[in-house]
């Protein structure tokens, strides 16, 4: 009992995501004596379900991270783990499946209403006891209750979108998985290091055109409405691997990873198209304008921040409705930048 406290105490000592994984698949992996446990994080991309494993531990091993710096692969197709898809189709607490060595795996959803996006996998030498199982039921309630909090604190109230808050954080990971995937890049692999030179991380400010007008038209249920909306349509139209932020009132950030100059284009464009198309109910049409500029682990947030802002205010003093790359502004000649004072001229 005392192990078991132990661990409840370092579960809720965490205000990360990350950490908390650790310490929940150390509790398990100890208390269920498992020889393997994992985090799954359970992705969905174009409608379909993916499998990617985020923290591991093995017996008699540290946990730890797994690998995630290959952000092209969206993970294990569901498919391919049968009881797992029939326990997430038919929304039940668990699935555990025998194989023909008797040894055991079970995988436990955490479910926050009726979606799951993470789950525990444990894998057994031997079936496991009622005991056992009470322990790691108990376990996963926790872990359920503190992930939510978690979500709840990083969270924007009226969009669901990551807020402010957690920028700096999910920037410098961003950062991070970005320098660990160049170091990856071995000499001997040239066809690999020229497609990944070409690839970079981005950031894009949005700011929605006329909000003021839409408040004072229709009205600021009407404006959030929109906001919410917006929303849907930024979550929709970005990767699982990407991150969406409501910096405050109409202005949201984004992360794009590892991607060319083209594709980003491709993206935000698709995604300020899909705005401008959307019919928004009573408000009619709305557009967005945007700014977006490469990020590298050289520049402080701040400075990036800058640089998206000044390609944003550009695009908003050139008819809005437009996306605005910060580089490309400034080779043309059509932005100077004054990095001095972090503010810029228009010509
Ligand atoms: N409904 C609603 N309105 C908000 C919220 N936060 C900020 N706003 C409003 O957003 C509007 C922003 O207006 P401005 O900054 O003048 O910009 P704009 O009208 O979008 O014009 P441009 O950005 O130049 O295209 C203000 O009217 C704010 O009151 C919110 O959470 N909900």
């Amino acid at each position: 009992m005392d192990s078991l406290l132990k661990h409840m105490v370092d579960m809720t000592g965490h205000r990360d995501h990350t950490m908390l994984d650790i310490s929940v698949i150390s509790a398990v992996q100890e208390l269920a004596r498992a020889s393997q446990v994992r985090v799954l994080t359970l992705a969905t991309v174009r409608g379909k379900t993916f499998v990617r494993p985020r923290t591991i531990i093995c017996a008699g091993e540290a946990a730890r991270m797994v690998d995630t710096t290959d952000l092209h692969n969206p993970g294990e197709p569901i498919e391919n783990i049968p009881a797992l898809a029939e326990c997430l189709a038919n929304h039940e607490s668990g699935a555990d499946v025998a194989n023909e060595a008797g040894e055991h795996t079970l995988w436990l959803p955490i479910w926050l209403g009726d979606k799951a996006d993470t789950c525990l996998e444990i894998v057994n030498p031997t079936p496991y006891t009622s005991d056992t199982i009470h322990v790691i039921g108990g376990i996963v309630s926790v872990y359920r209750n503190f992930q939510n909090l978690l979500d709840y604190s990083e969270r924007d109230s009226l969009t669901g979108l990551l807020n402010r808050k957690t920028f700096d954080d999910q920037l410098a990971k961003m950062l991070a998985a970005s320098t660990e995937q160049d170091a990856l890049t071995l000499p001997g692999e040239p066809e690999r290091r020229s497609h990944h030179e070409q690839e970079k991380q981005w950031l894009a400010v949005v700011d929605v055109d006329h909000f003021k007008h839409v408040n004072d038209r229709f009205g600021h249920l009407y404006g959030d409405e929109v906001l919410i909306l917006i929303a849907n349509l930024l979550t929709s139209s970005f990767r699982a691997q990407d991150r969406v932020f409501r910096f405050g009132g109409e202005e949201f950030v984004v992360l794009l990873r590892s991607t060319t100059l083209d594709n980003a284009k491709k993206i935000i464009d698709r995604f300020r198209m899909n705005v401008a198309s959307h019919d928004f109910p009573q408000v009619g049409k709305v557009t967005v304008s945007v700014g977006f500029v490469s990020i590298s682990a050289l520049e402080a947030p701040v400075i990036i921040l800058g640089h998206a802002d000044q390609a944003l205010y550009y695009a908003k003093s050139h008819g809005r409705n437009l996306a605005c790359h910060y580089d490309e502004l400034v080779d043309g000649g059509m932005l100077q930048a004054i990095e001095s004072n972090d503010t810029a001229e228009f010509f």
